[in-house]
């Protein structure tokens, strides 16, 4: 299943914030969009999942295993978010309901989009948390989200976002709050988890350094457009953009400041 967006544009009170956004997420393939904070890398993946800010229109093409996914109904649209494509954002936080057991939400969109009864769907969440590599998941599933740490709170959001087996995995800065040792667990998880399953995935960011931890095409966005498209590798070695070189600077501090500091 592939993701196609073709000249995408998102207006806001009569702000283009995304202008004529294209690019093509093939089938397994991992594709990152990257970009200065404001540059539209959000505002492109939530226009995918059909969760634009209210107000917000957008226009040009979106096709999911081709079907145009602008204008489709919301009902339709929210299916596709956890049976098709599964998202994971910044801040675990705020992803996750603080009144609820992890268990119960790890569980929630598979007792919604598979009906499971109360017992199978605890037992689906406990076999989730230990995909994501939980400590102790028979227990783990009955605590709250503040009883977690940053990392395992993250981990549970991934659980959520990979619960009913989507194709396509949407994660947006999915480790910029973290602190560096955990940012690289929660990569390498991740990666693991979507060369596993051969998901396909688009991974938003502004470090180029996270970016080639796993992603192998770069689509790199300014001002809601896109500036260049490439392999990592070529990102990273040929940079031909002052947009990418400038990104590089900053990954570069990213990896190799002495004193290992993340930028
Ligand atoms: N709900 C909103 N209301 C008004 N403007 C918005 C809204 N969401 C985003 N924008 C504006 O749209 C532009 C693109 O935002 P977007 O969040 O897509 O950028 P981004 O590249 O993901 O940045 P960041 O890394 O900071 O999340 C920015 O100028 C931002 O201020």
């Amino acid at each position: 299943m592939s993701l196609v967006v073709e000249d995408l544009v998102v207006e806001l009170d009569g702000r283009r914030l995304v202008d004529g956004v294209s690019f093509e997420v093939p089938d397994g393939a991992r594709v990152g969009l990257i970009g200065e904070s404001g540059s539209g890398k959000s505002l492109t993946a939530l226009a995918v999942l059909g969760l634009l800010p209210d107000g917000a229109t957008a226009h040009g093409s979106i096709r999911w295993d081709g079907t145009e996914l602008i204008g489709l109904p919301d009902r339709e649209l929210a299916r596709l978010r956890g049976d098709d494509i599964g998202i994971v954002f910044q801040e675990p936080r705020t992803a996750l309901n603080p009144i609820r057991t992890v268990g119960r939400q790890i569980a929630e969109s598979i007792r919604i989009h598979q009906g499971l009864g109360k017992r199978e769907a605890r037992e689906r969440a406990i076999a989730q948390a230990a995909r994501v590599r939980l400590p102790a998941p028979e227990t783990i599933v009955d605590r709250y989200p503040h009883q977690l740490s940053g990392g395992q709170r993250q981990r549970v959001a991934i659980a959520m976002a990979l619960a009913c087996r989507p194709r396509l995995l949407i994660a947006d800065e999915p480790t910029t709050a973290l602190d560096v040792t955990i940012q690289a667990e929660i990569l390498s998880l991740l990666l693991g988890l979507v060369e596993a399953e051969g998901m396909s995935l688009v991974f938003i960011t502004h470090d180029l350094a996270v970016l080639a931890q796993v992603a192998t095409e770069g689509v790199v966005l300014e001002h809601g457009r896109v500036v260049e498209a490439a392999p990592v590798s070529t990102l990273l070695s040929t940079p031909a953009s002052p947009v990418t070189q400038g990104l590089l600077r900053d990954a570069t501090a990213t990896l190799w400041r002495p004193e290992g500091g993340a930028a």
